[in-house]
């Protein structure tokens, strides 16, 4: 898979809108679906209506999130997230001074931002499928050597082991842990007892000791569940869950996007909350069933490391007129007057 290069892929801000139209890829991960958007240099307006238009399974491209593969030292957005900016850009262009900053403690510079958008356009702090997805596209991409990828994320620095064929390991972080079962999330008419768990982003970890997987299967998620808006002000990613530790299974409902067949950042938080819950802490590893497959969590003594598959699917050429009519509303006749 070759690099497209920014300004042959995307016109820029500022000049004909997208007159040669804009490369994409789609991955997936375990079944949490991403259009990718390689924008090395920074030059796509990425709107929530685009975002929107990207992801709709039927007058877009159809994905839970978009992935904007942008180098660090061109996106303003990531100043600030404890990176050291890679000091070259592609073409030998050193990045602006000021945009450096210190190094984090074994993190390494960071060159690639992964600017994570969920499907209904708005912004979250880290995605762990969207992680491992990002990786495998730097390396089949050309962009980076198989090996250790740091990436820039909302959430800080990651480390991607990016093999050259199988799955991927991302770092996802020290895990926040509230008091077990301290929450209520109410879903379809019933309420399950949760435990606030911060992976970057907020989860609501519900066990439901009660349910066999037959009831988890055809529990009701298609609409949003309820949760406390002062344990959770920007709202929460909910998984609800059956099984201990050796054997846990989950299903998701996430912030932004609805059900999703996986979610990394959800399966570390079932992981290290059912640890918790048996006596376990850290040191553990835990697989993690979805409706998209298995992911494996480690949780080591500072960190939580997710395993799993992340393919590349296909490629190809978002034309211009549709993205015209995409950033204009107009490419989802059927969501028209939804906010922009
Ligand atoms: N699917 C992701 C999580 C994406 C972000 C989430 N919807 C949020 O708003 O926090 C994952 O794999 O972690």
């Amino acid at each position: 898979m070759a690099p497209p290069t920014g300004r042959a892929a995307a016109a820029g801000r500022g000049a004909a809108p997208y007159d040669r139209g804009v490369r994409f890829v789609k991955g997936q991960g375990t079944g949490n679906d991403f259009v990718i958007v390689p924008d090395p240099d920074g030059e796509l307006e990425l709107t929530p209506r685009l975002v929107r238009a990207l992801c709709d399974r039927r007058f877009g491209i159809g994905a839970d999130g978009v992935l904007r593969v942008v180098l660090t030292a061109a996106e303003p957005s990531a100043a600030g997230l404890g990176n050291s900016w890679a000091a070259d850009l592609p073409d030998g262009r050193r990045a602006p001074a000021e945009s450096r900053t210190a190094r984090p403690a074994g993190a390494g510079g960071a060159r690639w931002f992964m600017d994570y958008r969920n499907a209904d356009g708005s912004i979250a702090e880290m995605c762990g499928n969207g992680l491992r997805v990002f990786g495998r596209y730097l390396v089949d991409a050309g962009y980076e050597r198989a090996g250790l990828i740091p990436v820039a994320t909302r959430a800080g620095v990651r480390l991607a082991d990016v093999p050259n064929e199988g799955d991927v390991t991302v770092e996802m972080g020290p895990p926040t842990i509230g008091p077990l079962g301290a929450e209520r999330v109410s879903i379809a008419g019933r309420t399950f007892e949760a435990t606030n768990v911060s992976m970057g982003n907020p989860h609501a970890v519900c066990f439901a000791d009660d349910l066999a997987e037959a009831d988890l299967n055809a529990l009701d998620l298609t609409r949003l569940p309820q949760v406390s808006p002062a344990a959770y002000p920007t709202g929460a990613n909910v998984e609800i869950v059956i099984g201990a530790p050796d054997a846990v299974r989950m299903r998701v409902y996430e912030r932004g996007v609805g059900e999703t067949l996986s979610c990394g950042t959800g399966a570390c938080a079932v992981a290290v909350a059912a640890a918790t819950r048996a006596g376990r802490g850290p040191g553990t590893v835990i697989p993690v069933d979805v409706p998209g497959g298995r992911v494996t969590v480690l949780w080591d003594s500072d960190q939580v490391r997710l395993r799993g598959p992340a393919v590349l699917v296909s490629e190809g050429l978002l034309r211009s007129d549709w993205l015209a009519a995409a950033q204009a509303g107009s490419a989802e006749p059927a969501l028209a007057g939804r906010p922009t």
